[in-house]
C-alpha cells in the first residue's frame, strides 16, 4: 500500500496511567502499531477497558503518547498545521461531551460556528443530519433527551461539517438496529466519498461493513485486516469467533506476543508501505501529501492568514454563543452571579452592627421593696425627692429608681426580683441575659461616699451595684457592660447637676476628644463592611469560575472544543470577557447598596473603591480557575474552596484583628489574597485614602500579584500536565 494512502499512523504507541513502580501504574498501549487507510472505513474492536478510547484520544491529540509516534492526515496531533486539531477531524466521544442547556439545534451550530461555516449551510447539515439520525425536534434541551437521543445528536454534531477523517467513539451504543444500518450505510457513503472513518464499538457483528478491523487486546493488535481476510485466515464463520481464536492465540504464546504483530497471518501486507515497516517511513508531514477537504469548511485557501483570522474569529464566536446560552439558560448560575451578591450584601448589612435588642435584666432593688410605697416607688417621680441642705450637701433618695430609669434608656429592661439568688438562677437558666442587685441603703450610702470621700467598707459595698452577667455571648454581654457604664454615667450626671454640683465631678478623669478617624461610637458595620464586601466577590466568582470550568471539563465539552480546534486561550478569554462583565455588574451593585442603600459613608473615592473591589473579584476568577485546573471534580473543588474560605476570611482581620495574632500568623494573614486589600478598603473608605497612599497601593499590588501568581500556575500546570 502506497504511504499516500494513509490516514493515521501509529507506531511503536506506547501509553500508561499513573507512575512507573507506583500501584496506580497502568499500561494501557504496549508498542502498538496501526495503519488505518484513506477512505476506508476502520472498526476498532476490543474488550472494554482495552484501550480504545485511550488510542483515539491519542490520535485526536488530547493526549501525549510516552512514547512512539502517531502521524493523522499528514502531521503530528496537536502540531502547527497539522489540521488536527482542528476541522479535519470530526470527532464524537465515548461521553456524549456537549453542553446540557443547548438546544439539539445549538449543538450542533455551535460544532458548525467552530469550524467557520456558514448559517445556510449550517441549516442545510441540520435538516439532512435530522432526518439521517432521526433526530428530536431542535428545540429540546440536551439536558432533557435520553441517552440515546443524545448519542445522536453527539454523532450529529460530528458530522456537520463533512470532514475528512471521522473518529468515532462508539457511535451505534444505545440505538436501535435500523438505525445503525443507516448509520453505516452514510459511513460507507462518506468513505467513498473519500472520507477516513475510524469508529470503534462493542458490536462485533456490524464491523463486517468496515474496510480493515483492528482488533485491539492488552494494549496492541492482535489483528489488522478485512473482516473477509480475518474470517478466511481463522476459517471461522462470525468475526467473534476469530477474534476469539486470536485472543486465545495471543494468551498461549506470551513470549511471542511482541512479534504477534508483525507474525504473517495478522499483520496483512497492507501495514507495510512498498515492502518496508511503518516505523521507517514516516518521519514528517511532508511524507503526506495535503488532501483537500471534501467540504466547504477546509481548503489550501484557508491556510492563508486571512481565513485563520476568520476562523479564529468564527470559534470566538462560537464559544462566546455557548457561554451565554450556558449562562442564560442555567438559572442557577444567573441566581448565583446576580442575586446572591445582592442577597450576601443585604444579609450582612441587615443582620450585623445593630445594638442586641429587648434584653432584659433580672433586678433585685432591697431599697425600693424596703421604702413604704414598696417597688411602685419607681414609677413616681414626686416620691423620688432631692434636697439640698443648708451647707450644700445634698439628700438623695431613691437614686435606685434613677439609675434604673436611665438603664431603661439605654435598652436594658428590668424584670424584679426578690432575692439575688431568684435572679442569678434565671440567668442560669438563660431567661436572662444578667442580674443586678441594689442594698437597702443604696442612696445614703452614695450620698455619703460621694460628700464624704473617705468612708468604711460597709459603706462602699452598700453605694455599689452589684452585677452578674451571662458572659458566654461575648457580643451581648459586652453591650450590657458597655450599656451599665453609660447608664452609670447619666445617672451620676443627674444626680450631680440635682444637687446643683457641676455635672462630670464624678466621671472617670479621662477626656475622649474627637476621633482622628472614624466616629466616637464605634461601627462595627463600617469596620467590617469592606472585608465582607472583597470576601462576597472573591468567592462568589472563584465559584462560579470553577464550577463552570469543572463542568465544560467533565462533561468533555472543553475537550471536545479542543479538537473542534477551539483554542484553550480562546475558551479562557471568552470566559474571562464574560466573567468580568459579570464581576463589574456584581461591583456596581454591590456598591449601590452598600453606598446608597445602606448608607455605608465612604470619605475616599468611590471610583477607586469599586477598582479595587472588580480587581478582588479577577482575583477571585483566577483562584477558581486554579482550582478548576488541579481538581479533578467538583467535589474536590469544593473541598479546596470551603477548606480555604474559612482560613481567608478567620486571617483576613475582619473578624479579629491580626493585632492579635502572633508574628508567624499574622505573616501568614498578611499574604492572603484579601488581608490587606481588605485594609486598603477600610483606609479609602474611612480615612480618604487615596490610590498613592502606601496602604492603598499594598492592597492593589497584593491584589495583582495574586491574580499573575495563580496565572502562572495554571500555565504551569495545563503546560506541563501529562494528558
Ligand atoms: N485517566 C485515566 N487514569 C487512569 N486510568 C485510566 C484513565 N483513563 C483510562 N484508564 C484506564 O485505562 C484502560 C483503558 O481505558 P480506555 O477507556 O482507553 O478503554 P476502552 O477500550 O475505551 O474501554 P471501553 O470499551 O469500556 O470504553 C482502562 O483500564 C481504564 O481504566
Amino acid at each position: 500500500m502506497a504511504v499516500c494512502s494513509a490516514a493515521v499512523i501509529v507506531e511503536k504507541a506506547c501509553k500508561y496511567y499513573g507512575r512507573p513502580n507506583k500501584a496506580d501504574f497502568k499500561p494501557v498501549l504496549k508498542e502498538m502499531d496501526m495503519v488505518v487507510d484513506r477512505g476506508i472505513i476502520y472498526g476498532l474492536l476490543g474488550p472494554s477497558g482495552c484501550g480504545k478510547t485511550t488510542l483515539l484520544s491519542c490520535i485526536v491529540g488530547r493526549r501525549k503518547l510516552d512514547s512512539g509516534n502517531i502521524w493523522v492526515l499528514g502531521g503530528r496531533p496537536g502540531e502547527k498545521g497539522s489540521g488536527v486539531p482542528g476541522p479535519r477531524v470530526g470527532y464524537m466521544p465515548q461521553d456524549i461531551a456537549l453542553v446540557g442547556e443547548f438546544t439539539v439545534r445549538d449543538a450542533i451550530y455551535y460544532f458548525g460556528r467552530i469550524y467557520g461555516m456558514k448559517m445556510e449551510k449550517m441549516v442545510e447539515r441540520f435538516e439532512f443530519l435530522s432526518n439521517l439520525l432521526d433526530l428530536p425536534s431542535g428545540n429540546r434541551l440536551i439536558k432533557t433527551l435520553s441517552g440515546g437521543q443524545q448519542r445522536r445528536v453527539s454523532l450529529a454534531a460530528a458530522l456537520v461539517h463533512e470532514p475528512e477523517l471521522l473518529i468515532l467513539d462508539e457511535p451505534t451504543v444505545g440505538l436501535d438496529p435500523v438505525l445503525r444500518e443507516r448509520i453505516w450505510d452514510f459511513l460507507a457513503e462518506q468513505a467513498r466519498g473519500g472520507a477516513t472513518v475510524i469508529i470503534t464499538t462493542h458490536y462485533i457483528d456490524e464491523t463486517k461493513q468496515a474496510h480493515k478491523i483492528g482488533l485491539l487486546r492488552d494494549g496492541q493488535l492482535l489483528a489488522e485486516d478485512s473482516p473477509e481476510d480475518l474470517l478466511r485466515k481463522f476459517d471461522c464463520d462470525t468475526l467473534e469467533e476469530a477474534f476469539l481464536k486470536l485472543a486465545m492465540r495471543q494468551h498461549e504464546m506470551p513470549r511471542r506476543r511482541s512479534t504477534l504483530t508483525s507474525s504473517p497471518d495478522v499483520i496483512p501486507d497492507s501495514n507495510m508501505c512498498n515492502g518496508v515497516g511503518v516505523d521507517s517511513r514516516y518521519h514528517s508531514r511532508d511524507d503526506f501529501p495535503t488532501i483537500t477537504s471534501s467540504t466547504d469548511v477546509l481548503t489550501k485557501k484557508e491556510k492563508r492568514p486571512k481565513d485563520t483570522k476568520r476562523l479564529a474569529k468564527s470559534r470566538y464566536k462560537a464559544v462566546f454563543i455557548k457561554s451565554i446560552q450556558q449562562f442564560s439558560r442555567h438559572p442557577g448560575g444567573l441566581i448565583f452571579s446576580i442575586l446572591f451578591p445582592i442577597i450576601q450584601v443585604v444579609a450582612f448589612f441587615s443582620a450585623v452592627g445593630h445594638d442586641p435588642r429587648d434584653l432584659h435584666i433580672g433586678v433585685v432593688n432591697e431599697e425600693a421593696a424596703f421604702s413604704p410605697y414598696g417597688l411602685s416607688i419607681c414609677n413616681n417621680h414626686s416620691l423620688q425627692t432631692v434636697s439640698v441642705r443648708e451647707d450644700e450637701t445634698c439628700d438623695l433618695y431613691m437614686l435606685s429608681c434613677w439609675f434604673l430609669e436611665e438603664m431603661e434608656g439605654k435598652q436594658l429592661y428590668q424584670t424584679q426580683f426578690n432575692t439575688s439568688e431568684e435572679a442569678q438562677q434565671a440567668v442560669a437558666t438563660g431567661k436572662l441575659y444578667g442580674a443586678l442587685h441594689f442594698s437597702r441603703n443604696f442612696s445614703a450610702a452614695l450620698g455619703k461616699r460621694f460628700t464624704d470621700g473617705e468612708v468604711d467598707d460597709d459603706v462602699v459595698e452598700d453605694s455599689s451595684v452589684s452585677v452578674w452577667l451571662d458572659m458566654t455571648n461575648h457580643q451581648i454581654s459586652n453591650f450590657m457592660k458597655t450599656q451599665l457604664h453609660k447608664a452609670y454615667e447619666s445617672f451620676t450626671r443627674r444626680a450631680m447637676k440635682a444637687c446643683g454640683r457641676p455635672d462630670n465631678l464624678v466621671q472617670i478623669p479621662v477626656h475622649f476628644g474627637k476621633p482622628v478617624y472614624g466616629y466616637s461610637e464605634p461601627q462595627v458595620v463600617s469596620f467590617m463592611a469592606p472585608g465582607i464586601l472583597i470576601t462576597i466577590i472573591f468567592f462568589l466568582s472563584a465559584v462560579v469560575t470553577s464550577t463552570l470550568m469543572i463542568t465544560d471539563r467533565l462533561e468533555g465539552v472543553w475537550e471536545r472544543s479542543a479538537v473542534a480546534g477551539v483554542l484553550p486561550r480562546e475558551m479562557l478569554n471568552v470566559h474571562i470577557t464574560l466573567q468580568s462583565t459579570i464581576i463589574f455588574l456584581q461591583t456596581l451593585e454591590m456598591m449601590a447598596l452598600a453606598f446608597l442603600g445602606y448608607g455605608i459613608p465612604s470619605v475616599g473615592s468611590k471610583f477607586v473603591c469599586g477598582l479595587l473591589l472588580f480587581l478582588q473579584g479577577i482575583c477571585g476568577m483566577c483562584y477558581g480557575f486554579l482550582l478548576s485546573v488541579y481538581c479533578s471534580s467538583h467535589t474536590m473543588s469544593f473541598f479546596v474552596a470551603t477548606g480555604s474560605f474559612y482560613p481567608m476570611i478567620l486571617l483576613c482581620g475582619i473578624l479579629w484583628p491580626l493585632e492579635g495574632m502572633s508574628n508567624t500568623l499574622r505573616i501568614i494573614a498578611l499574604t492572603l489574597p484579601f488581608t490587606i486589600p481588605s485594609k486598603s478598603l477600610r483606609d479609602i473608605m474611612e480615612k480618604g485614602a487615596t490610590i498613592m497612599e502606601p496602604s492603598v497601593i499594598y492592597g492593589f499590588l497584593t491584589t495583582i500579584a495574586w491574580i499573575v501568581i495563580t496565572l502562572a500556575l495554571i500555565y504551569l500546570r495545563l503546560r506541563y500536565k501529562k494528558t
